[in-house]
Protein backbone atom coordinates (compact mmCIF):
# COMPACT_ATOMS: atom_id res chain seq x y z
CA UNK A 1 0.00 0.00 0.00
CA UNK A 2 1.03 3.74 -0.69
CA UNK A 3 2.51 5.14 2.60
CA UNK A 4 -0.57 6.98 3.45
CA UNK A 5 -0.59 10.13 5.81
CA UNK A 6 3.36 10.36 5.10
CA UNK A 7 5.00 14.15 5.97
CA UNK A 8 5.61 16.05 2.87
CA UNK A 9 7.26 18.80 5.14
CA UNK A 10 6.29 21.39 2.51
CA UNK A 11 8.91 23.64 2.77
CA UNK A 12 7.24 26.33 0.41
CA UNK A 13 5.09 28.50 3.54
CA UNK A 14 8.53 30.73 4.41
CA UNK A 15 8.38 33.89 3.16
CA UNK A 16 11.76 33.60 1.30
CA UNK A 17 10.17 30.92 -0.38
CA UNK A 18 7.20 33.05 -1.50
CA UNK A 19 9.73 35.86 -2.38
CA UNK A 20 11.83 34.05 -4.80
CA UNK A 21 8.94 32.57 -6.39
CA UNK A 22 7.48 35.80 -7.21
CA UNK A 23 10.76 37.25 -8.32
CA UNK A 24 10.79 34.37 -10.90
CA UNK A 25 6.84 35.27 -11.97
CA UNK A 26 7.86 39.17 -12.28
CA UNK A 27 10.86 38.45 -14.37
CA UNK A 28 9.14 36.53 -16.39
CA UNK A 29 6.19 38.33 -16.83
CA UNK A 30 8.64 41.53 -18.01
CA UNK A 31 10.15 39.33 -20.46
CA UNK A 32 6.12 38.98 -21.36
CA UNK A 33 5.92 42.02 -21.81
CA UNK A 34 8.92 43.05 -23.86
CA UNK A 35 8.52 40.43 -26.12
CA UNK A 36 5.17 40.33 -26.75
CA UNK A 37 4.45 36.58 -26.15
CA UNK A 38 4.15 34.38 -23.21
CA UNK A 39 6.94 33.48 -21.07
CA UNK A 40 7.37 30.21 -18.85
CA UNK A 41 8.47 30.36 -15.31
CA UNK A 42 9.94 27.40 -13.70
CA UNK A 43 10.94 27.62 -9.86
CA UNK A 44 11.87 25.04 -7.40
CA UNK A 45 12.18 23.55 -4.31
CA UNK A 46 13.15 20.34 -2.24
CA UNK A 47 11.19 18.17 -0.15
CA UNK A 48 11.22 15.08 1.11
CA UNK A 49 10.47 11.74 -0.99
CA UNK A 50 6.63 10.79 -1.04
CA UNK A 51 5.52 7.71 -2.42
CA UNK A 52 4.95 8.78 -6.30
CA UNK A 53 1.39 6.68 -6.06
CA UNK A 54 0.26 8.40 -2.80
CA UNK A 55 0.93 12.01 -4.18
CA UNK A 56 -0.68 11.62 -7.51
CA UNK A 57 -3.62 10.05 -5.87
CA UNK A 58 -4.40 13.14 -3.78
CA UNK A 59 -3.10 15.40 -6.51
CA UNK A 60 -5.26 13.99 -9.38
CA UNK A 61 -7.85 15.26 -7.01
CA UNK A 62 -7.19 18.70 -7.24
CA UNK A 63 -6.61 19.15 -10.85
CA UNK A 64 -8.23 18.23 -14.28
CA UNK A 65 -5.24 16.56 -15.60
CA UNK A 66 -1.94 14.56 -14.34
CA UNK A 67 0.55 12.27 -15.22
CA UNK A 68 1.96 9.87 -13.10
CA UNK A 69 5.61 8.24 -14.22
CA UNK A 70 7.76 5.68 -12.91
CA UNK A 71 11.03 4.64 -14.86
CA UNK A 72 11.91 1.13 -15.11
CA UNK A 73 15.16 2.49 -16.01
CA UNK A 74 16.26 4.49 -13.25
CA UNK A 75 13.69 4.16 -10.88
CA UNK A 76 12.79 7.96 -11.15
CA UNK A 77 9.35 9.26 -10.95
CA UNK A 78 7.15 12.17 -11.68
CA UNK A 79 4.12 13.46 -10.45
CA UNK A 80 2.50 16.34 -12.82
CA UNK A 81 -0.51 18.09 -11.69
CA UNK A 82 -2.18 20.60 -13.28
CA UNK A 83 -1.70 22.24 -16.57
CA UNK A 84 1.09 25.41 -16.59
CA UNK A 85 0.66 25.39 -20.45
CA UNK A 86 -1.20 23.28 -22.93
CA UNK A 87 1.59 22.42 -25.90
CA UNK A 88 -1.34 20.16 -27.65
CA UNK A 89 -1.32 19.67 -31.63
CA UNK A 90 -3.39 17.70 -33.68
CA UNK A 91 -2.94 15.87 -37.51
CA UNK A 92 -0.55 14.10 -38.29
CA UNK A 93 1.98 16.65 -37.82
CA UNK A 94 1.26 16.76 -34.06
CA UNK A 95 4.67 15.76 -33.26
CA UNK A 96 6.95 17.98 -34.61
CA UNK A 97 4.46 20.16 -34.12
CA UNK A 98 4.36 19.58 -30.59
CA UNK A 99 8.65 19.73 -30.49
CA UNK A 100 8.57 23.11 -32.25
CA UNK A 101 6.43 24.93 -29.96
CA UNK A 102 8.11 23.45 -26.72
CA UNK A 103 11.79 24.55 -27.97
CA UNK A 104 10.59 28.13 -28.84
CA UNK A 105 8.82 28.28 -24.89
CA UNK A 106 11.69 26.16 -23.62
CA UNK A 107 14.29 28.93 -25.06
CA UNK A 108 13.90 32.01 -22.87
CA UNK A 109 12.03 30.08 -19.77
CA UNK A 110 12.98 32.22 -16.82
CA UNK A 111 14.00 29.42 -13.67
CA UNK A 112 14.96 29.82 -10.12
CA UNK A 113 14.98 28.60 -6.63
CA UNK A 114 16.79 25.28 -5.32
CA UNK A 115 16.61 22.42 -8.03
CA UNK A 116 17.86 19.01 -7.61
CA UNK A 117 21.14 18.35 -9.50
CA UNK A 118 21.11 14.79 -8.53
CA UNK A 119 18.53 13.88 -10.59
CA UNK A 120 19.51 11.48 -13.52
CA UNK A 121 17.86 13.25 -16.30
CA UNK A 122 14.96 15.73 -16.55
CA UNK A 123 15.90 18.68 -14.80
CA UNK A 124 14.15 21.79 -15.15
CA UNK A 125 10.52 22.22 -16.43
CA UNK A 126 9.27 19.47 -17.97
CA UNK A 127 6.86 18.94 -20.98
CA UNK A 128 4.45 15.64 -20.01
CA UNK A 129 1.99 13.71 -21.99
CA UNK A 130 1.49 10.96 -24.89
CA UNK A 131 0.52 10.85 -28.15
CA UNK A 132 -2.39 8.16 -29.48
CA UNK A 133 -1.01 5.26 -31.59
CA UNK A 134 -2.51 7.12 -34.73
CA UNK A 135 -3.10 10.57 -35.92
CA UNK A 136 -7.04 10.92 -35.95
CA UNK A 137 -8.18 11.24 -39.21
CA UNK A 138 -8.24 14.44 -40.93
CA UNK A 139 -11.44 14.59 -42.31
CA UNK A 140 -12.84 13.57 -38.57
CA UNK A 141 -10.41 16.56 -36.86
CA UNK A 142 -11.82 18.57 -39.71
CA UNK A 143 -15.59 17.89 -38.40
CA UNK A 144 -14.55 18.47 -34.77
CA UNK A 145 -14.73 14.66 -33.83
CA UNK A 146 -11.79 12.90 -32.57
CA UNK A 147 -11.37 9.34 -33.95
CA UNK A 148 -10.12 8.55 -30.77
CA UNK A 149 -13.26 10.01 -28.88
CA UNK A 150 -12.17 9.38 -25.23
CA UNK A 151 -8.32 11.34 -25.10
CA UNK A 152 -7.72 13.08 -27.69
CA UNK A 153 -4.74 12.19 -30.08
CA UNK A 154 -2.15 14.30 -28.36
CA UNK A 155 -1.95 15.26 -25.20
CA UNK A 156 1.43 17.39 -24.25
CA UNK A 157 1.41 19.86 -21.84
CA UNK A 158 3.73 21.76 -19.65
CA UNK A 159 2.18 20.68 -15.65
CA UNK A 160 1.64 23.67 -12.64
CA UNK A 161 3.50 21.78 -10.21
CA UNK A 162 5.67 18.47 -10.26
CA UNK A 163 7.48 16.27 -8.15
CA UNK A 164 10.35 14.41 -9.59
CA UNK A 165 12.00 11.97 -7.31
CA UNK A 166 14.57 9.00 -7.50
CA UNK A 167 13.81 6.49 -4.66
CA UNK A 168 17.23 4.78 -3.27
CA UNK A 169 19.25 7.80 -4.88
CA UNK A 170 18.42 10.62 -2.80
CA UNK A 171 15.96 10.73 -0.14
CA UNK A 172 15.13 14.18 -1.39
CA UNK A 173 12.64 15.30 -4.00
CA UNK A 174 12.49 18.40 -6.05
CA UNK A 175 8.97 20.45 -6.59
CA UNK A 176 8.75 22.59 -8.91
CA UNK A 177 5.80 25.13 -9.77
CA UNK A 178 5.52 26.56 -13.66
CA UNK A 179 3.09 28.94 -14.75
CA UNK A 180 3.02 30.37 -18.13
CA UNK A 181 2.76 34.59 -18.20
CA UNK A 182 1.32 36.48 -21.09
CA UNK A 183 1.94 40.10 -21.20
CA UNK A 184 -0.79 41.23 -19.54
CA UNK A 185 -0.65 38.72 -16.55
CA UNK A 186 -0.01 39.90 -12.78
CA UNK A 187 3.15 38.40 -11.33
CA UNK A 188 1.56 38.35 -8.17
CA UNK A 189 -1.72 36.67 -8.74
CA UNK A 190 0.64 33.74 -10.63
CA UNK A 191 2.49 33.53 -7.15
CA UNK A 192 -0.59 32.91 -5.27
CA UNK A 193 -2.22 30.39 -7.20
CA UNK A 194 1.05 28.49 -7.73
CA UNK A 195 1.35 28.32 -3.74
CA UNK A 196 -2.32 27.53 -3.16
CA UNK A 197 -2.44 24.93 -5.92
CA UNK A 198 0.79 22.99 -4.15
CA UNK A 199 -0.71 23.86 -0.60
CA UNK A 200 -3.83 21.65 -2.28
CA UNK A 201 -1.70 19.08 -4.02
CA UNK A 202 0.51 18.72 -1.15
CA UNK A 203 -1.05 18.76 2.08
CA UNK A 204 0.97 18.39 5.35
CA UNK A 205 -0.30 14.95 5.65
CA UNK A 206 -2.04 12.65 2.98
CA UNK A 207 -4.73 11.45 4.00
CA UNK A 208 -5.29 7.76 3.61
CA UNK A 209 -7.10 6.90 0.24
CA UNK A 210 -10.76 6.09 1.08
CA UNK A 211 -11.32 3.39 -1.44
CA UNK A 212 -7.82 1.81 -1.35
CA UNK A 213 -8.64 -0.53 1.57
CA UNK A 214 -12.01 -1.67 0.27
CA UNK A 215 -11.09 -2.78 -2.53
CA UNK A 216 -8.55 -5.25 -1.42
CA UNK A 217 -11.51 -6.88 -0.25
CA UNK A 218 -13.34 -9.30 -2.72
CA UNK A 219 -13.18 -8.70 -6.45
CA UNK A 220 -15.86 -6.43 -8.75
CA UNK A 221 -18.58 -8.01 -9.78
CA UNK A 222 -18.26 -7.39 -13.80
CA UNK A 223 -19.36 -7.83 -17.13
CA UNK A 224 -16.78 -8.34 -19.67
CA UNK A 225 -17.25 -8.55 -23.44
CA UNK A 226 -14.45 -9.61 -25.91
CA UNK A 227 -13.73 -7.17 -28.78
CA UNK A 228 -14.27 -8.52 -31.23
CA UNK A 229 -15.40 -12.48 -30.16
CA UNK A 230 -12.98 -14.74 -29.30
CA UNK A 231 -13.71 -16.67 -32.48
CA UNK A 232 -13.74 -13.35 -35.20
CA UNK A 233 -10.37 -12.48 -33.94
CA UNK A 234 -9.00 -15.61 -34.56
CA UNK A 235 -10.08 -15.59 -38.18
CA UNK A 236 -8.43 -12.17 -38.04
CA UNK A 237 -5.50 -13.47 -37.73
CA UNK A 238 -5.49 -16.10 -40.68
CA UNK A 239 -6.94 -13.72 -42.63
CA UNK A 240 -3.51 -11.46 -41.93
CA UNK A 241 -1.20 -14.55 -42.35
CA UNK A 242 -2.97 -15.22 -45.64
CA UNK A 243 -1.86 -11.57 -46.56
CA UNK A 244 1.66 -12.30 -45.34
CA UNK A 245 2.25 -15.18 -46.80
CA UNK A 246 0.76 -13.63 -50.28
CA UNK A 247 3.62 -11.20 -49.92
CA UNK A 248 1.59 -7.81 -48.89
CA UNK A 249 3.97 -7.19 -46.01
CA UNK A 250 6.25 -9.17 -43.55
CA UNK A 251 4.78 -8.55 -40.04
CA UNK A 252 1.48 -7.03 -38.73
CA UNK A 253 0.14 -6.46 -34.63
CA UNK A 254 -2.86 -7.08 -34.44
CA UNK A 255 -4.88 -6.38 -31.41
CA UNK A 256 -7.77 -6.47 -29.24
CA UNK A 257 -10.26 -5.23 -26.41
CA UNK A 258 -11.71 -6.49 -23.50
CA UNK A 259 -14.86 -3.67 -22.22
CA UNK A 260 -15.77 -4.46 -18.86
CA UNK A 261 -18.12 -3.01 -16.68
CA UNK A 262 -18.39 -3.45 -13.19
CA UNK A 263 -20.39 -2.92 -10.70
CA UNK A 264 -18.90 -0.11 -8.39
CA UNK A 265 -16.41 2.91 -9.86
CA UNK A 266 -12.75 1.00 -10.34
CA UNK A 267 -10.22 1.92 -7.61
CA UNK A 268 -7.22 3.48 -9.48
CA UNK A 269 -4.40 4.09 -7.18
CA UNK A 270 -5.28 0.48 -5.50
CA UNK A 271 -5.09 -0.72 -9.08
CA UNK A 272 -1.56 1.26 -10.08
CA UNK A 273 -0.17 -0.51 -5.77
CA UNK A 274 -0.97 -3.66 -8.00
CA UNK A 275 0.96 -3.15 -10.65
CA UNK A 276 3.92 -1.65 -8.58
CA UNK A 277 4.45 -4.97 -6.63
CA UNK A 278 3.97 -7.41 -9.21
CA UNK A 279 5.65 -5.98 -11.95
CA UNK A 280 8.34 -4.15 -10.42
CA UNK A 281 10.38 -4.03 -13.84
CA UNK A 282 8.17 -2.25 -15.34
CA UNK A 283 7.41 1.41 -16.16
CA UNK A 284 4.57 2.32 -14.21
CA UNK A 285 2.30 5.16 -16.15
CA UNK A 286 -1.00 6.78 -15.86
CA UNK A 287 -2.45 10.17 -17.58
CA UNK A 288 -5.80 11.58 -16.19
CA UNK A 289 -7.44 13.96 -18.41
CA UNK A 290 -11.39 14.89 -17.05
CA UNK A 291 -13.11 11.75 -16.39
CA UNK A 292 -10.53 9.29 -18.00
CA UNK A 293 -7.38 7.81 -16.74
CA UNK A 294 -5.08 6.15 -19.00
CA UNK A 295 -2.75 3.67 -17.42
CA UNK A 296 -0.50 0.47 -17.14
CA UNK A 297 2.81 -0.94 -16.18
CA UNK A 298 4.89 -1.45 -19.51
CA UNK A 299 7.97 -3.36 -19.93
CA UNK A 300 8.81 -1.57 -23.46
CA UNK A 301 10.17 1.83 -23.62
CA UNK A 302 9.93 3.64 -27.02
CA UNK A 303 13.17 5.87 -26.80
CA UNK A 304 15.27 7.35 -23.76
CA UNK A 305 17.64 10.27 -24.42
CA UNK A 306 20.13 11.49 -22.20
CA UNK A 307 23.81 12.51 -21.87
CA UNK A 308 23.99 12.18 -25.89
CA UNK A 309 23.27 8.31 -25.56
CA UNK A 310 19.93 7.32 -27.07
CA UNK A 311 18.67 3.69 -26.53
CA UNK A 312 15.22 2.21 -28.39
CA UNK A 313 14.29 -1.47 -26.89
CA UNK A 314 12.89 -3.69 -29.72
CA UNK A 315 10.87 -5.82 -27.60
CA UNK A 316 8.57 -8.71 -29.45
CA UNK A 317 8.11 -12.30 -29.20
CA UNK A 318 6.62 -13.68 -26.32
CA UNK A 319 5.85 -17.24 -24.60
CA UNK A 320 4.07 -17.72 -21.20
CA UNK A 321 6.00 -18.29 -17.48
CA UNK A 322 6.09 -21.97 -16.52
CA UNK A 323 4.37 -22.81 -13.21
CA UNK A 324 8.05 -24.61 -12.23
CA UNK A 325 11.89 -23.31 -12.77
CA UNK A 326 12.24 -26.53 -15.45
CA UNK A 327 9.29 -25.77 -17.55
CA UNK A 328 9.84 -22.17 -17.12
CA UNK A 329 13.58 -22.66 -18.33
CA UNK A 330 11.89 -25.09 -21.52
CA UNK A 331 9.52 -22.09 -22.53
CA UNK A 332 12.81 -20.19 -22.29
CA UNK A 333 14.63 -22.56 -24.61
CA UNK A 334 11.49 -22.59 -26.99
CA UNK A 335 11.19 -18.62 -26.98
CA UNK A 336 15.10 -18.61 -28.16
CA UNK A 337 15.26 -21.34 -30.48
CA UNK A 338 11.94 -20.82 -32.27
CA UNK A 339 12.57 -19.37 -35.96
CA UNK A 340 9.57 -17.93 -35.91
CA UNK A 341 9.82 -16.04 -32.58
CA UNK A 342 13.64 -14.73 -33.85
CA UNK A 343 11.78 -13.32 -37.38
CA UNK A 344 9.74 -11.47 -35.76
CA UNK A 345 12.00 -9.75 -33.04
CA UNK A 346 14.53 -9.44 -36.06
CA UNK A 347 12.17 -7.09 -37.95
CA UNK A 348 11.81 -4.68 -35.44
CA UNK A 349 15.46 -4.21 -34.28
CA UNK A 350 16.60 -4.11 -37.89
CA UNK A 351 13.76 -0.82 -38.15
CA UNK A 352 14.93 0.43 -34.99
CA UNK A 353 18.87 0.50 -36.31
CA UNK A 354 18.15 2.04 -39.28
CA UNK A 355 16.36 4.56 -37.48
CA UNK A 356 18.74 5.27 -35.71
CA UNK A 357 21.45 5.35 -37.75
CA UNK A 358 21.19 8.54 -39.22
CA UNK A 359 20.78 10.25 -35.86
CA UNK A 360 23.35 8.89 -33.52
CA UNK A 361 26.92 8.40 -34.60
CA UNK A 362 27.50 4.95 -33.67
CA UNK A 363 25.08 2.67 -33.32
CA UNK A 364 25.17 -1.08 -31.84
CA UNK A 365 22.88 -4.41 -30.56
CA UNK A 366 24.69 -5.60 -28.12
CA UNK A 367 24.92 -9.61 -28.23
CA UNK A 368 21.41 -9.38 -27.92
CA UNK A 369 18.49 -10.78 -27.53
CA UNK A 370 18.41 -11.14 -23.95
CA UNK A 371 15.21 -12.70 -22.26
CA UNK A 372 13.00 -10.12 -20.40
CA UNK A 373 11.02 -12.11 -17.99
CA UNK A 374 7.65 -10.44 -16.20
CA UNK A 375 5.20 -11.93 -13.77
CA UNK A 376 2.79 -13.10 -16.63
CA UNK A 377 5.41 -13.77 -19.82
CA UNK A 378 8.75 -13.60 -20.86
CA UNK A 379 10.02 -11.48 -24.21
CA UNK A 380 12.57 -11.75 -26.19
CA UNK A 381 14.43 -8.07 -25.91
CA UNK A 382 17.51 -6.09 -27.58
CA UNK A 383 18.18 -2.51 -26.79
CA UNK A 384 19.74 -0.59 -29.56
CA UNK A 385 22.02 2.10 -28.86
CA UNK A 386 23.11 5.36 -30.80
CA UNK A 387 25.91 7.16 -28.91
CA UNK A 388 27.08 10.89 -30.05
CA UNK A 389 23.73 11.99 -30.86
CA UNK A 390 24.55 15.57 -32.26
CA UNK A 391 22.80 18.22 -29.86
CA UNK A 392 19.92 19.76 -31.20
CA UNK A 393 17.95 16.77 -31.84
CA UNK A 394 15.59 15.98 -28.79
CA UNK A 395 13.42 13.17 -27.93
CA UNK A 396 10.67 14.44 -29.90
CA UNK A 397 12.79 14.28 -32.77
CA UNK A 398 13.30 10.34 -31.95
CA UNK A 399 10.22 9.34 -31.33
CA UNK A 400 8.90 10.83 -34.53
CA UNK A 401 11.18 8.59 -36.43
CA UNK A 402 10.42 5.57 -34.28
CA UNK A 403 6.89 5.37 -33.32
CA UNK A 404 5.24 3.00 -34.06
CA UNK A 405 7.81 0.66 -34.21
CA UNK A 406 7.15 -2.85 -35.57
CA UNK A 407 6.56 -4.33 -32.74
CA UNK A 408 3.02 -2.02 -32.32
CA UNK A 409 2.20 -1.89 -36.32
CA UNK A 410 4.20 -4.33 -38.48
CA UNK A 411 6.35 -3.92 -41.55
CA UNK A 412 6.44 -2.41 -43.75
CA UNK A 413 4.79 0.34 -41.91
CA UNK A 414 2.67 1.76 -44.07
CA UNK A 415 1.28 -1.77 -45.76
CA UNK A 416 0.95 -2.91 -42.13
CA UNK A 417 -0.91 0.02 -40.86
CA UNK A 418 -3.02 0.66 -43.98
CA UNK A 419 -3.95 -3.41 -43.01
CA UNK A 420 -4.80 -2.66 -39.58
CA UNK A 421 -7.37 0.87 -40.06
CA UNK A 422 -9.44 -1.25 -42.58
CA UNK A 423 -9.52 -4.93 -40.90
CA UNK A 424 -8.86 -4.56 -36.91
CA UNK A 425 -12.14 -2.77 -36.28
CA UNK A 426 -10.08 -1.46 -33.32
CA UNK A 427 -10.20 2.01 -31.99
CA UNK A 428 -6.65 2.01 -30.61
CA UNK A 429 -6.81 5.35 -28.73
CA UNK A 430 -3.71 5.38 -26.92
CA UNK A 431 -3.13 2.04 -26.56
CA UNK A 432 -0.32 1.31 -28.70
CA UNK A 433 0.57 4.79 -28.20
CA UNK A 434 3.61 6.51 -26.41
CA UNK A 435 3.41 8.09 -22.82
CA UNK A 436 6.37 10.29 -21.25
CA UNK A 437 8.46 13.43 -21.19
CA UNK A 438 11.00 15.68 -22.33
CA UNK A 439 13.26 18.01 -20.48
CA UNK A 440 14.43 21.48 -21.41
CA UNK A 441 17.52 20.02 -23.60
CA UNK A 442 15.83 17.72 -25.31
CA UNK A 443 16.39 14.35 -23.15
CA UNK A 444 13.71 12.67 -21.71
CA UNK A 445 11.84 8.79 -21.84
CA UNK A 446 8.92 7.98 -23.86
CA UNK A 447 7.34 3.98 -23.34
CA UNK A 448 5.44 2.26 -25.36
CA UNK A 449 1.43 2.54 -24.37
CA UNK A 450 1.01 -1.26 -23.91
CA UNK A 451 -0.11 -3.84 -20.76
CA UNK A 452 -2.89 -0.90 -19.99
CA UNK A 453 -6.39 0.39 -19.45
CA UNK A 454 -8.58 3.50 -20.40
CA UNK A 455 -10.96 3.65 -17.53
CA UNK A 456 -13.77 6.10 -17.06
CA UNK A 457 -15.84 5.47 -13.95
CA UNK A 458 -16.61 1.88 -13.32
CA UNK A 459 -16.08 1.07 -17.15
CA UNK A 460 -12.62 0.14 -18.30
CA UNK A 461 -11.19 -1.32 -21.99
CA UNK A 462 -8.26 -3.42 -21.15
CA UNK A 463 -6.21 -4.14 -24.58
CA UNK A 464 -3.59 -6.75 -26.36
CA UNK A 465 -1.86 -7.28 -29.37
CA UNK A 466 0.45 -9.45 -30.81
CA UNK A 467 3.05 -9.66 -33.82
CA UNK A 468 1.64 -11.97 -36.34
CA UNK A 469 4.21 -13.46 -39.35
CA UNK A 470 3.69 -15.95 -42.07
CA UNK A 471 3.94 -19.21 -39.11
CA UNK A 472 1.82 -17.51 -36.66
CA UNK A 473 -1.80 -19.73 -35.26
CA UNK A 474 -4.28 -18.39 -34.46
CA UNK A 475 -4.99 -20.24 -31.69
CA UNK A 476 -1.49 -19.48 -30.24
CA UNK A 477 -1.74 -15.68 -30.77
CA UNK A 478 -5.06 -15.37 -28.99
CA UNK A 479 -4.05 -17.32 -25.78
CA UNK A 480 -0.46 -14.57 -25.95
CA UNK A 481 -3.11 -11.79 -25.30
CA UNK A 482 -4.88 -14.02 -22.72
CA UNK A 483 -1.56 -13.78 -20.75
CA UNK A 484 -0.67 -10.25 -21.93
CA UNK A 485 -4.23 -9.14 -20.62
CA UNK A 486 -3.53 -10.66 -17.23
CA UNK A 487 -1.77 -7.72 -15.48
CA UNK A 488 -4.38 -5.73 -15.48
CA UNK A 489 -7.46 -7.56 -14.92
CA UNK A 490 -5.81 -8.30 -11.62
CA UNK A 491 -4.71 -4.90 -10.74
CA UNK A 492 -8.26 -3.74 -11.27
CA UNK A 493 -9.44 -7.05 -9.40
CA UNK A 494 -11.33 -8.70 -12.18
CA UNK A 495 -9.77 -11.76 -11.17
C1 LIG B 1 1.30 -5.55 -28.60
C2 LIG B 1 1.69 -5.95 -27.41
O1 LIG B 1 2.97 -6.35 -27.14
C3 LIG B 1 3.97 -6.23 -28.11
C4 LIG B 1 4.09 -7.45 -28.93
C5 LIG B 1 4.93 -8.48 -28.56
C6 LIG B 1 4.92 -9.76 -29.36
O2 LIG B 1 4.24 -9.85 -30.36
O3 LIG B 1 5.61 -10.72 -28.96
C7 LIG B 1 5.80 -8.35 -27.48
C8 LIG B 1 5.91 -7.16 -26.84
C9 LIG B 1 5.24 -5.94 -27.34
O4 LIG B 1 6.08 -5.25 -28.19
C10 LIG B 1 0.77 -5.92 -26.23
O5 LIG B 1 1.22 -6.26 -25.12
O6 LIG B 1 -0.39 -5.53 -26.38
Amino acid sequence: MPALSEATALPLLGHASHDDLLDVCRRAARTAQSQQRPVLASWATRLRHIDPIALWSHGRTRTDRSLLWRSAWDRSSLVALGTAHDLTERGEDRIPATRASWEQLICDAVTGGQHDEALPTGQGPLLVGGFSFAAADAAATAAGVSATADLPEALMWVPSLQIRGSAGLTPMAELRLNAVLHPEDDPEQTAKTLIHLAEECLPERLAPHPEASSSLHGSLSSAVRDLPSAQQWKRLVGQAVDRIRAGAFEKVVLAREVRVSADRPFDLPAALERLSRTYPDATLFAVEHGAHTFFGATPEFLVRLGGGTVRALGLAGTIPRGSTPGLDAELEEQLTGSTKIRHEHDVVVRMLVDALRPMSGHVDTGTGPNVLKLANVQHLATVVEGRDVPQGLGILHFVERLHPTPALGGHPREEALSWLQHNEGLERGWYAGTVGWSDALGQGEFAVAIRCALVRDNTASLYAGCGIVADSDPQDEYEETVAKLRPMRQALGLE
